[in-house]
């Protein structure tokens, strides 16, 4: 099969869907720069601030309400889908695309509508359990499933026959050694290189009951020798911090060069977003999970393999206070054997191939 020469990406709404399309259409790229890569997103995503600085072409077709229920009759579908579905065929047709590659979130739908219409091949990568509204509706039209991990296939029956191929992740991420970069990415935050560091973030959109517990607890970690590079989430009110700590604490809105914070760190504290998930095992840096609690438990399903295997803690949103932060996390950050073998059990599970994985996969649909 010779190089594929256009393709339409669409994915969109959280960081969770717009990293693993960039990922993959980073993958695409180095493979074949002549390529031509197209992305759908709508007006209000996340993908406007992070497709666009990528030098990737980013065409926006008009927002609707997600239906429901995938059950939903197409034809009763709401007219404002079937105009998203025409202005995404417009751009299918204008570069000629030869597959659709969506990723979830508001803007897949139409765009696999298009496909469909126009009956071109098209994947489908999904990487939550159960998988979300958009991908579903997709899976009406295709049988080119891929997820990003083991557990996925044996916990949604619609995932049976799907392919696991692991998560498209940045090449940054991939790439990292993060005890080679540790003494950098702590000067670049301005943080001691001789004293432990707890990363903490709340995933694309940050998470306010983390940080109202770790600034609870700022000032017993200061205390204790833990520096914390806290990552608050760029549309959550701030939380104010202690401001006469003993040692660096350090807070952003938000962290565009993620590989930095997790290569400064030793301890991670996050919520457990698939892509969080997939980025802390590949790269074996242990973690503290609290799962989002209102959507459908499909946090905890990601979390719960790599805390299984030894790579992380598991607390719930409702358990995490800040002392039980200082209880666990005091003690763990401060024995790095612990650490290691954590990191070391978390990396097992993780895998940093699945942008070579998923493009393998879509050239063999494009190929049936
Ligand atoms: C509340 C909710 O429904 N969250 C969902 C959302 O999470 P969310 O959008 O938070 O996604 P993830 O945790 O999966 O991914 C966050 C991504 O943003 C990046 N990042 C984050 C913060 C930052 O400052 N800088 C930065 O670059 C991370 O490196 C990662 O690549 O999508 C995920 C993937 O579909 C789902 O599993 C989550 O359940």
């Amino acid at each position: 099969m010779g190089p594929l020469r256009s393709v339409v990406l669409a994915g969109g709404g959280t960081g969770g869907h717009v990293y693993p399309l960039l990922a993959f259409a980073d993958c695409l790229r180095r493979h074949d720069p002549g390529v031509r890569i197209t992305c759908l997103g709508t007006p209000r995503g996340m993908e406007n601030d992070l497709i666009p600085p990528q030098g990737y072409d980013l065409r926006q077709i008009p927002a609707y309400q997600l239906p429901r229920s995938v059950n939903m009759n197409l034809v009763r579908t709401p007219g404002r889908m079937w105009t998203a579905a025409r202005a995404a065929g417009k751009v299918i047709d204008e570069v000629r695309a030869e597959v659709v590659v969506g990723f979830g979130g508001y803007v897949s739908v139409p765009a696999y509508l298009a496909a469909w219409r126009r009956e071109l091949p098209m994947v489908i990568h999904e990487v939550n359990v159960p998988p979300g509204v958009a991908n579903r509706l997709g899976m009406k039209f295709t049988k080119n499933v891929a997820v990003g991990f083991p557990n996925q296939p044996s916990q949604a029956e619609s995932l049976r026959d799907a392919t696991v191929v692991g998560v498209p992740l940045r090449r940054a991420i991939t790439g990292l050694d993060r005890y080679a970069l540790r003494n950098a990415a702590r000067a670049h935050f301005g943080l001691r290189p001789d004293l432990p560091v707890l990363f903490v973030s709340g995933g694309s959109s940050g998470a306010r009951s983390i940080n109202l517990a770790v600034s609870g607890a700022a000032k017993e970690l200061a205390r204790n020798g833990v520096q914390v590079l806290h990552v608050m989430g760029a549309r959550n009110e701030p939380v104010p911090i202690p401001t006469d700590l003993p040692v660096p604490y350090v807070t952003l809105p938000y962290l565009s060069e993620m590989e930095l914070g997790y290569a400064a760190a030793d301890l991670m504290l996050a919520r457990g977003g698939a892509m969080t998930v997939a980025e802390v095992a590949a790269i074996g840096l242990p973690t503290i999970y609290v799962p989002y609690p209102h959507s459908n438990q499909e946090q905890r399903r990601n979390a719960l393999p790599v805390v299984e295997a030894g790579g992380g803690l598991l607390v719930d949103d409702a358990e995490l206070t800040p002392d039980w932060l200082e209880r666990t996390v005091i003690p763990l950050i401060r024995d790095p054997q612990r650490l290691y073998t954590m990191g070391a059990a978390a990396a097992s599970y993780g895998r940093r191939d699945g942008d070579e994985a998923l493009r393998s996969f879509v050239l063999a649909a494009v190929a049936r």
